[in-house]
């Protein structure tokens, strides 16, 4: 029997910001996201990074979080893509993040309680480029869950699914009612990086190359879509410092508006689910600075979340 765990990088339990400091540091402790000699590390996250970061990324989940929903966008999205894998597929399906709640063990035990006769879990990294930061973290992180216990089962992991077809139509799903009306630019806007993590997959090759795999990805993708490839913008957002990937998308929409461009259409293809990175640097930052340097007309494309078309393509990305 097989099982699916879908994992993500994971979100603070709730907006307080307790548990969004709690969170920060947990993500910004890990070696593959922080790469700085190890005793340095904590000093650069607990004394200077986090006393500052905390007030504003506090405010910034205030400003995206549903009061009305128990959990953040990201866990919320990634919970209904299970619930609705598993009733299309009749497998188990479970949800774990790579920081934080759900835990990756807890996930195993629900999937065991689901089924006792697990002989193999797929798991899906929800990262379709790869980067030693999302993708290879995860990776990592599964694996030693996995060793520490005498579990029944087997893991297979999914590779990153930048190029894969099902991929690329269920985004060309998501923008076509965006762009159906017209529009002057279509903005493809990834989470940037440390130029030192980009410099070092372009030496690995294609399949550890986070530009190359964002720039494959925008390839087929305006190819599927049929349009003018000079109507769109590759960029990259949510920068934390000045030698890290660019164009930045701050500054291609301040120059956008100000060269008078009507129509922008935004979308982030790199996040399989809306999170703070969407919901506030993209749909709320991105749009004040657009308006505030005079543009009219921003569009923020939602993630895949759990469309339906996109938890069919899922499963023909994991089988
Ligand atoms: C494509 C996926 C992601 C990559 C690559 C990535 C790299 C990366 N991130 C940080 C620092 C932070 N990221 C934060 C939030 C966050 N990051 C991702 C995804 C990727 N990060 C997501 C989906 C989220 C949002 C989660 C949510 O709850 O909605 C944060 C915390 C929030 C904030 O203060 O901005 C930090 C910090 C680094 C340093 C990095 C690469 C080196
Ligand atoms: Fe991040």
């Amino acid at each position: 029997m097989i099982g699916i765990l879908l994992v993500n990088t994971g979100s603070p339990k709730t907006c307080k910001r307790e548990d969004v400091k709690f969170f920060i540091r947990a993500m910004l402790s890990d070696p593959y996201v922080m790469t700085v000699a190890d005793w340095f590390r904590p000093v650069l996250v607990n004394g200077i990074i986090l006393p500052f970061r905390q007030f504003p990324s506090t405010r910034h989940y205030e400003m995206i979080w549903d009061m009305s929903c128990d959990d953040s966008p990201l866990l919320h999205h990634a919970k209904k893509l299970a619930e609705k894998l598993e009733q299309q597929t009749e497998i188990p399906v479970e949800v774990a993040m790579r920081y934080g709640e759900p835990s990756v063990q807890a996930a195993f035990e629900r999937l065991l309680a689901k089924e006792s006769r697990l002989h193999e879990v797929i798991v899906l990294p929800l990262f379709p480029q790869y980067a030693e930061s999302s993708y290879k973290t995860v990776v990592d992180h599964v694996g030693q869950v996995f060793y520490k216990r005498p579990y029944p089962f087997r893991l297979k992991f999914v590779e990153p699914y930048f190029d894969h077809p099902a991929y690329i139509s269920s985004l060309a799903e998501r923008i076509k009612p965006y762009i159906g009306e017209g529009f002057d630019k279509l903005v493809f806007t990834f989470h940037s990086l440390p130029l030192s993590h980009v410099e070092e997959g372009w030496n690995k090759g294609k399949d550890f190359d986070y530009v190359y795999q964002t720039k494959e990805t925008i390839r087929l993708l305006i190819k599927a879509l049929a349009i003018d490839p000079r109507k769109t913008r590759l960029v990259y957002h949510s920068a934390m410092g000045s030698k890290w990937l660019k164009p930045d998308l701050d500054d291609t929409i301040k120059e956008l508006a100000g060269a008078g461009t009507n129509k922008v259409i935004v979308v982030a293809p790199g996040f399989a689910a809306d999170n703070l990175e969407t919901l506030y640097d993209i749909n709320i930052k991105a749009r004040e600075l657009f308006q505030k340097e005079g543009g009219t007309d921003f569009s923020f494309v939602p993630c895949l979340n759990h469309e339906d078309y996109w938890v069919e393509s899922v499963i023909k990305i994991i089988t």
